[in-house]
């Protein structure tokens, strides 16, 4: 999952940029860029790492202007080198900056249309440079010296017509303004805030409300499936449906894992959505075993903790933090590479033996997907001296391939592909194994928001809501994503490569 941000404001933007990306760091880890735009030019500073090392202060001040746009990246194409760091830039025409949050299912084809048909150069192999020349390539085509608003929409229009899969997307168009924009299913999320100013009224666009709260914008509404909304600079606001079929089928795994809890998303409070996975987790363990010996519940930190603490209640058994996060290492399920992910589980995460000790426990995960953290942990709790180690999932088996922005493209990475929930236990290593129902899944996340009909499911479900995916396309995706690629290249070629819009600073 990526973070995407956009701002029109009538004061420096570079600052809350920053800051709205510090609080959408949880999207991605791997690399972050800001692009701004003032007199004519764009500034941009983008690079591997975290939103804090990537800009110091003398990038900061390079980065003038009072429009812009941020990004923080992880990865599910390409690689994770610095010329993959978003906002990508392409000079023609107007000169445009994009950040994308998705994945495109058909970027092979496009790519070979953006060569073939559209006599454009792809450098990299992220999905997000060929999005940004669709657009590009779309926009060029009206062959007008002005823009007005309705060719940015129409430009739009034709990236619904092109592309599939997943994309939330901002862009900045030099001179001009900021648009952003959600693919016909409205699979990744993306928000829209204002806040008034003695000059007038300034926006954002956000992947998450909590981007907005920080920085004092009031959340007008989430941007609308296949809509595309647009700032001018002066700080007017268009939008347009611009998709012929939109069906909202926002993906369910952001309020599983990927989104802050205090963000509210098409209309969902995240925090309320995981009080009620942990509510209907407790019903079935009540249904399935009445009377269970679980003397304690601990949540696996951190996302499960408002699942677990609501389970717990609803069973009446006493909730404890046994487990102590080092606040200073990432999430561990988006860093690139199984071995780096394996050895942080044990560096993140330490138990205080005496809330295991002789006890039966139940522990409680959002997720178990690749089964990194889980069988770690529970041998953690016995190590501590657990009796029992229960340990419920407030989430269905992860089964399927996820190729809408997540990084699990391969079956055989997924802890739940071709084994029953006996044998997963049995692999775990866990005296009993509870995994969430999809409709209560389903069921806890609509309840705040009963007009969407539908989610994304994919990775439980097999039904991908694109109708695109075959088999072939999956065995494509996970050779591709399981090959040497996937970890980063030498550090000196990763400084080297970036032929993009040269860094301001
Ligand atoms: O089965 P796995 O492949 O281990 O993936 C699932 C785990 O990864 C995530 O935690 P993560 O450490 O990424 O983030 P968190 O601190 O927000 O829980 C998620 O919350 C699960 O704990
Ligand atoms: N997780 C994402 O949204 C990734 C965006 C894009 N596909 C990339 O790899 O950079
Ligand atoms: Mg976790």
């Amino acid at each position: 999952m990526c973070g995407i941000v956009g701002i029109v404001s009538h004061q420096p933007v570079n600052q809350e940029l920053y800051e709205a990306l510090t609080v959408l760091q949880h999207r991605g880890q791997d690399a972050a860029g800001i692009v701004t735009y003032e007199g004519g030019r764009f500034y941009l500073r983008k690079d591997k790492g975290l939103v804090r090392d990537v800009f110091q202060p003398e990038h900061m001040q390079h980065l003038r202007g009072t429009m812009g746009i941020g990004h923080v990246r992880y990865p599910t194409a390409g690689c994770t080198s610095s010329a993959e760091a978003q906002p990508f830039y392409v000079n023609s025409p107007y000169g445009i900056a994009l950040g994308h949050n998705g994945n495109l299912t058909n970027a092979e084809l496009l790519k070979q249309e953006l060569f073939l048909q559209d006599q454009r150069h792809i450098n990299t192999d992220s999905d997000s440079e060929i999005l940004l020349n669709v657009f590009a390539h779309e926009l060029q085509r009206l062959g007008k010296l002005r823009l007005d608003v309705s060719d940015v929409f129409d430009a739009v229009a034709e990236v619904h017509r092109r592309c599939r899969g997943a994309y939330a997307v901002t862009a900045m168009i030099t001179g001009f303004g900021v648009l952003g924009f959600r693919d016909p299913y409205g699979i990744r999320p993306a928000v829209i805030g204002h806040r008034d100013s003695p000059q007038g009224p300034e926006y954002i666009i956000a992947s998450e409300s909590v981007a907005l709260d920080v920085l004092g914008f009031k959340r007008l509404r989430d941007i609308s499936p296949g809509e595309a909304v647009f700032i001018e600079k002066n700080g007017r606001l268009h939008s347009r449906q611009c998709a012929e079929h939109a069906l909202h089928a926002p993906c369910i795994f952001e309020f599983v894992y990927f989104a802050r809890p205090d963000s509210v998303i098409d209309g969902i409070s995240v925090y309320q959505s995981r009080l009620r996975m942990g509510e209907k987790l407790a019903e079935k363990i009540l249904r399935l075993r009445p009377d269970h010996d679980i003397d304690v519940v601990i949540p696996i930190p951190d996302t499960s903790r408002t699942a677990a603490l609501e389970l717990a209640n609803r069973l009446g058994v006493k909730y404890r933090e046994g487990f102590i996060k080092n606040r200073y290492i990432g999430r561990t399920f988006i860093m690139p590479g199984q071995q780096l992910r394996q050895k942080s589980v044990r560096r993140k995460l330490n138990p205080i033996d005496v809330e295991f000790q002789g006890k039966n426990v139940l522990l409680v995960d959002d997720s178990i997907v690749r089964g990194t953290t889980s069988k770690q942990i529970i041998q953690m709790a016995r190590d501590a001296g657990a009796r029992k180690v229960y340990f419920a999932s407030a989430s269905p088996p992860v089964r399927y391939p996820y190729v809408y922005g997540i990084d699990m493209p391969a079956t055989s990475e997924l802890i739940a592909h071709g084994r029953n929930e006996e044998e997963i236990q049995r692999f775990l290593g866990a005296d009993w194994l509870i995994y969430q129902d999809l409709d209560d899944l389903v069921e806890a996340v609509r309840r705040c928001n009963p007009a969407i009909e539908r989610f994304e499911t994919s990775c439980f479900s097999g039904e991908y809501v694109t109708g695109d995916i075959t088999p072939e396309y999956l065995e494509r995706l996970s050779l591709c994503r399981r090959g040497p690629k996937k970890d980063d290249p030498p550090a000196e070629a990763a400084n080297t490569d970036n032929l993009d819009l040269h860094n301001s600073l």
